[in-house]
């Protein structure tokens, strides 16, 4: 069911349902939007809020190439790699630059999931990503890091929307479309944050994406071929739209903070209840399959094996050898080097003794 928050739904006085569930584990933002749709300003703002709200945030940005953060942070990117001296040693424009740094830190992760798991007193995590969306959401070390950390802690995407650009019905759908496909691809509850919404109330949206003929009123106002397309994609939206928690928000004023954790504790249900399985479905896959491969593996060295034994016993077999008593060939092949054949000849008592019979003869 489509959830949405209006500014005028706003009761930012009201405290919100905690979003924490029975567990004592953080809650997790990971904040990813478009370049300037207001990710470092809405950070700063829910950072703040919690922070009145005596609850404890954890901070971490992941963002190497930000010039000045607005808001402290305990974690940052920036203090392990250096990106402009990446590009320079890896000869690179700014986007490889943000990616390899990025690259660079996932390797290290595992520390930062150490540290947060020391820190009992934390009530939230949250993770500022590059300014470039692709950057995190479509690289190795993105999909490393999410993954990471949504194994560990429950973990919401807040997908920061720009209200004010999304007027127009084109950029709209390309913002719901990067939504759905982050969405799809982390299987992690989302929310549409429609921030700026103290420049554009966030009705419209909302709207939108409910009313498929509003939606279509707004695109044939302004004709084009990627009207055309997004006409055609919002009919396959519609699903997605179902399962979509929207919030608008003001990153400047802090209106709307209050819906936005409502809607978290609400994706934080969704994490224990829809994640966590899907995780667990996971798992259960992967250790079939490893048992699958073992147990292939052992079937074959047991066919290899029995290849051997049977190799044995054709070797030792009188009615394959001619004139020579049983086994002498096996002897003189294995006599050379391989103790162990030595050892299994040995075993065969029968064709031992043979063999001391026809040495003895010889001598
Ligand atoms: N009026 C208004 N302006 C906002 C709001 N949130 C952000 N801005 C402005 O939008 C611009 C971009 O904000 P940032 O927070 O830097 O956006 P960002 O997504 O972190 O930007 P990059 O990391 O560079 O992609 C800045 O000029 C902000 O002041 C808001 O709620 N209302």
């Amino acid at each position: 069911m489509l959830t949405t928050a209006t500014t005028s739904d706003v009761a930012d006085d009201q405290d919100s349902n905690s979003p924490k569930t029975d567990s004592t584990k953080p809650v997790v933002i990971i904040t990813l939007g478009m370049a300037g749709s207001g990710k470092t300003c809405f950070m700063q703002r829910i950072n703040a809020w919690l922070h009145a709200k005596n609850k404890c945030p954890y901070v971490i940005n992941l963002d190497p190439a930000v010039f000045e953060l607005p808001y402290p942070a305990n974690i940052d990117i920036r203090d392990s790699v250096k990106y402009k001296e990446v590009m320079k040693q890896y000869q690179l424009g700014p986007n490889g630059g943000i990616i390899t740094s990025l690259n660079l830190f996932a390797t290290k992760f595992d520390q930062v999931l150490d540290i947060l798991e020391k820190k009992k007193d934390i009530d939230f995590v949250l993770i500022d990503t590059p300014g470039q969306i692709e950057v995190f959401t479509w690289s190795a070390s993105g999909t490393i890091i999410s993954d990471a950390i949504a194994r560990s802690y429950p973990t919401v995407i807040a997908f920061i929307m720009d209200t004010v650009r999304c007027t127009n019905p084109v950029t709209f759908m390309s913002n719901m479309m990067y939504a759905c496909s982050i969405m799809y691809k982390t299987r992690l509850p989302l929310i549409v944050v429609m921030n700026k919404t103290d420049i554009v109330d966030n009705k419209f949206a909302v709207e939108w994406m409910n009313d498929f003929e509003t939606f279509q009123e707004a695109l044939d106002a302004q004709p084009s071929y990627s009207s055309n397309l997004s006409r055609s994609m919002s009919l396959v939206l519609d699903e997605f739209y179902k399962d979509l928690r929207t919030v608008g928000i003001s990153a400047v004023t802090g209106q709307g903070c209050a819906n936005f954790f409502r809607e978290v504790g609400s994706a934080v249900k969704e994490y224990y209840e829809e994640y966590i399985p899907h995780l667990e479905e996971l798992r259960r896959v992967i250790e079939k399959r490893k048992e699958e491969e073992m147990e292939a593996q052992l079937k074959k060295l047991k066919v290899d094996r029995g290849e051997e034994v049977q190799l044995e016993e054709d070797k030792l077999n009188p009615t394959q050898t001619t004139n020579l008593p049983p086994s002498f060939s096996n002897y003189n092949d294995s006599n050379d080097n391989d103790s162990d054949e030595e050892v299994q000849y040995e075993e065969s008592t029968a064709a031992a003794a043979s063999f001391e019979r026809y040495r003895a003869g010889l001598s």
